[in-house]
């Protein structure tokens, strides 16, 4: 399905529906997310992009009515299986959110918290500084570790969150629109440090910004939904290629309407 991607997959999805109680909200998506590269999906509010994000670590689980059928794997596993750990499956990939969402703790806590939890017993302090130094938010923060991470500006705040993310070791790294809430210096800081992150880790961002998408992505995803006869709608995977083919020369008129803003 996409050209001239030669890498490991990491997340396979095969033929994936999403429902909400009975109101199938995205259906039959099959895409392979490859291997330290920056995935991004796009499409019209409503389309399933956040509803896929969350299958990938079964944030999904959290919603009670959500239930899931087709496949999804991680390096080949699947993650519904019964003996998959939740909570462990998501240290492994993790999630930035919408809003900064720090703990009320410190900024040191905000690092060290999850990692305890998670059975860390090296240097913390080493952990810290390195996982704030990979989000690039050290030098900012070096001086006030055992200040709140809420005193700190949204695009800090969405940076340490990342640090958060980082420090308990995950390799994939899911973004529901992580610049959303953040001003336009906050988002480059952050669009910036996805490219140093992706040589370590592999990334899917969901956005809205196609100017963001044509920046940080290696491929992208257009996601979008038609109406059903019950009068809802149903999200579906138009086309998944190479960024530069989504939005230079895409395979289906409605990508091409969408990137070019002619709807949504
Ligand atoms: N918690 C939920 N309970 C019930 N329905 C939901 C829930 N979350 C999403 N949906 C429905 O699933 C469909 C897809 O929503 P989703 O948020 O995944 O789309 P999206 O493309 O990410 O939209 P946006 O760009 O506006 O964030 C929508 O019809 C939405 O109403």
């Amino acid at each position: 399905m996409v050209t001239n991607v030669v890498t490991e997959t990491v997340l396979k999805t095969e033929k994936l529906n999403v429902f909400y109680g009975s109101n199938l909200a995205v259906r039959e998506v099959s895409l392979e997310i490859p291997l330290n590269k920056v995935v991004a999906f796009i499409g019209p509010s409503g389309c399933g992009k956040s509803t896929v994000l969350r299958c990938f670590n079964r944030m999904n689980d959290l919603i009670p009515s959500a239930r899931i059928d087709g496949k999804i794997t991680f390096r080949g596993h699947d993650i519904y299986a019964q003996k998959v750990d939740p909570v462990n499956l998501r240290c492994r990939i993790g999630m930035v959110f919408q809003k900064p969402n720090p703990f009320p703790k410190s900024i040191y806590e905000n690092i060290a918290f999850g990692a305890r939890l998670n059975g860390f017993k090296g240097d913390m302090d080493e952990l810290v500084e390195i996982s704030l130094k990979k989000a690039v938010i050290w030098d900012e923060t070096k001086d006030k570790l055992h200040q709140s991470g809420l005193a700190l500006s949204g695009g800090q705040q969405q940076r340490l969150c990342i640090a958060r993310t980082i420090a308990v070791k995950p390799e994939v790294i899911l973004m529901d629109e992580p610049c959303a809430a953040l001003d336009p210096i906050s988002t480059l800081k952050i669009e910036e440090l996805m490219h140093e992150l992706k040589k370590e880790y592999t990334i899917v961002i969901v956005t809205h910004n196609m100017q963001q998408a044509s920046r940080v992505s290696d491929l992208t995803a257009f996601y979008n939904a038609e109406p059903t006869p019950k009068g809802g709608k149903v999200g579906y995977l138009v086309e998944y290629d190479r960024t530069e083919i989504i939005f230079q020369n895409p395979a289906q008129k409605s990508t091409r309407d969408y990137v070019s803003g002619r709807f949504g």
